[in-house]
């Protein structure tokens, strides 16, 4: 089983819907009625050493405040605003307390960055390597929720910022590029990715998002999921795909393919949604007012499955299907973190 296979299964276990939840597995939140007019958004993500951090090169403070942006971009990924956070901490005996105080600290900076309140956890010994877990609830206005189900054709696809640089830092910290100065925004992107809950939100009161996700296992997956969810296609155009100059000097010191990147890496946490194409300037001004240069990357049509266009040298347009293309922690059977070095 693959980690989307395993998620199905659990799903058909699940008994009848409670009258007060309007959404349960399936979205980057789940989605619980408070009143007639506002929701609570939960969602939980788990850091695990070796999977999703490597103590050799992650400082502790930043890994703190990287638990707490992954988590709170599924708030924002619904257009909503997070305010409470519950903290697992599973660490192995004789940890280093000088280590753990410095993940606290980032922790605790970045939920009041973010404008949440730590408000409980657990904390357990792990036999194993460090473990952290959080979850986040979220409030909303019920009309202001945007979901993954919400793409038609015809719509434009946006992305809300560059896309690979996280795979490309993690690529180079692990082979241990780690002074050079240009590099600087991509080591940043893996090690303190910060989330857009701010455009999210706008996004989710101006109504202008169709549908919305946040970019964790990369495009190519995490498109598949929207249009799956919205019973869909997509074609991505090559070119418009946003990167930062550094990525393809990066990519040639790592052997690397930008494109592989820039759609499969993950942890971009950027936020993927759909708008119509009479949208555009209002969208524009938004992600300007966030200090974010949106992208526009192409277009959902109808049928399945997401296309990737590339302009050959030639002239002629390769088309190449990149359906779940991305990150997967059970692919193949391999159950460990290898995002961003396979082929799609
Ligand atoms: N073990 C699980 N049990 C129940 N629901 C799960 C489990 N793992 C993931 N999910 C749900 O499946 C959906 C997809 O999960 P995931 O890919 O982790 O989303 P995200 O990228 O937003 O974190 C979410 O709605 C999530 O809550
Ligand atoms: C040491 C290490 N190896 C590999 C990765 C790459 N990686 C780990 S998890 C992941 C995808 C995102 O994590 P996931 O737990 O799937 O988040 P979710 O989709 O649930 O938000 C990626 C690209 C990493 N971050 N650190
Ligand atoms: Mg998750």
């Amino acid at each position: 089983m693959n980690e989307r296979q395993l998620i199905e299964y659990i799903t058909t276990l699940v008994g009848p819907m409670d009258g007060r939840l309007i959404q349960g597995i399936g979205d980057d939140c789940a989605v619980i009625a408070k009143n007639d007019h506002e929701v609570w958004l939960l969602t939980m993500d788990t850091l695990i050493e070796s999977v999703h951090f490597d103590c050799a090169f992650h400082p502790p403070e930043k890994l703190g405040r990287k638990a707490v942006s992954v988590n709170v971009s599924d708030i924002g990924a619904m257009g909503g605003k997070p305010l409470f956070v519950l903290l697992s901490v599973g660490m192995p005996p004789g940890f280093d307390e000088s280590w753990f105080k410095a993940f606290a600290q980032g922790l605790n900076d970045a939920c009041r960055e973010y404008g949440c309140l730590l408000i409980g956890g657990d904390t357990v010994a792990s036999p194993q390597g460090l473990n952290f877990c959080l979850t986040v609830i979220g409030e909303a206005a019920v009309d202001q929720v945007v979901y993954r189900s919400g793409a038609r054709p015809g719509d434009v696809i946006w992305v809300s910022g560059p896309l690979g640089l996280a795979a490309a830092g993690l690529e180079l910290l692990h082979r241990g590029m780690i002074d050079r100065e240009d590099f600087g925004p991509l080591y940043e992107k893996h090690l303190n990715p910060r989330a857009r809950v701010e455009l999210g939100e706008r996004l989710g009161k101006t109504g202008l998002a169709h549908a919305m996700m946040d970019l964790s296992d990369g495009l190519a997956t995490d498109l598949a999921h929207l249009c799956k969810r919205s019973g869909v296609g997509a074609r991505l155009t090559s070119s418009a795909l946003p990167g930062i100059a550094p990525l393809d000097e990066a990519a040639r010191l790592c052997h690397a393919d930008t494109l592989q990147w820039m759609i499969g890496g993950g942890e971009d946490y950027e936020l993927l949604f759909t708008a119509a194409p009479e949208s555009e300037n209002s969208l524009r001004v938004i992600g300007e007012q966030c200090g974010l240069a949106l992208a526009s990357v192409g277009t959902i049509v109808h049928g399945e499955g997401v296309l990737l266009l590339r302009q050959l040298p030639d002239g002629r347009t390769e088309e190449r299907a990149v359906t779940y293309g991305g990150f997967d922690h059970f692919r193949n059977g391999e159950g460990r973190g290898d995002g961003g070095r396979r082929a799609v």
